[in-house]
């Protein structure tokens, strides 16, 4: 058994332990990824975060991304499985390495994932602020179908550089409790997929229940966010620079799709607590 220092954090209650590796000597199994995400037998969380320095791993994602990064978001699923990118996981990543790890909120902070370097900028220069952070381009995929139980619905593909399923829903009580994967095409999907459901709240303002592939339901998503903000857009036929709010069970997030094809998203990163876990 090891000590590893964790930090635990959530943006808009997506929770998460962020273990610091700055030195790349903790590559985690996933067996330990889910114990430190099981919320009775480890410190609970729908995902772990190791924060380890591109130059300190030999993630293909992150050798790439040296010269432009200096941190690695590597981001695992609370079953273990990897991802490429999580949106909420990456506030609350930045607000970490603002806060104790003597990055300059002042600047643009850009961090490697495997869905490439997204660029944080933090309001006011404020290690403590709102944190935007821009996502990129998405990939409109085409149509699918998702189910929960007796229940379909067409869905939009939309890739934040992990996979999502936006349907639009008349109630978000509809498909009961999501308490399995909702269904969905294998050969669309070969790696699973995050699933969006979605109603309107009001001219571009939505709100969503998700289910993430590898952690099941959980409390807010937001590559899931950028994801249905896009679906949204083309749907409504928006001009690009259209702000778009979406409602979570954790909290709220704000989405742009800019002219230039890149989707902001602005939200808040809260750390809760820090402390010695062994593994
Ligand atoms: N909660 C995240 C997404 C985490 C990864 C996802 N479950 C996947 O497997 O792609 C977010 O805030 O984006």
């Amino acid at each position: 058994m090891n000590e590893y220092s964790f930090v635990k954090g959530h943006g808009t209650e997506n929770d998460f332990v962020l273990v610091p590796d700055a030195r790349g000597l903790h590559e985690l199994q996933p067996g330990q990824v889910a114990l430190l995400c099981d919320r009775r037998a480890g410190i609970g969380a729908d995902g772990v975060i190791r924060v380890v320095r591109t130059d300190a791993t030999d993630d293909p994602a992150a050798v790439a991304a040296r010269g432009e990064a200096t941190w690695f978001m590597d981001y695992r699923n609370a079953d273990g499985s990897l991802s490429e990118m999580c949106g909420n996981g990456i506030r609350v990543l930045g607000r970490f390495l603002a806060t104790h790890a003597d990055v300059d909120a002042r600047g643009p902070l850009p961090i490697a994932t495997r869905a490439g370097t997204k660029v944080l900028t933090f309001a006011d220069g404020d290690p403590l602020g709102e944190i935007t952070v821009d996502m990129g381009a998405p990939a409109l995929l085409g149509e699918t179908t998702v189910s929960v139980g007796e229940r379909s619905w067409p869905a939009v593909h939309v890739s934040m550089g992990n996979p999502h399923a936006v349907a639009f829903v008349d109630s978000l009580d509809d498909a009961g409790p999501l308490t399995t994967a909702p269904g969905h095409d294998p050969d669309v999907f070969p790696d699973g997929v995050n699933v969006e459901l979605v109603v309107r709240r009001g001219e571009h303002h939505l709100a969503v229940r998700v289910h993430e592939r590898g952690s099941g339901e959980t409390r807010s998503c937001g590559t899931g966010a950028c994801a249905v903000a896009v679906a949204a857009a083309v749907a409504d036929g928006a001009e690009r620079g259209t702000a778009y709010t979406v409602d979570l069970p954790g909290g709220t997030l704000r989405l742009v799709w800019t002219e230039d094809d890149r989707v902001l998203m602005t939200g808040p990163a809260v750390l809760v607590a820090e402390g010695l876990t062994a593994l």
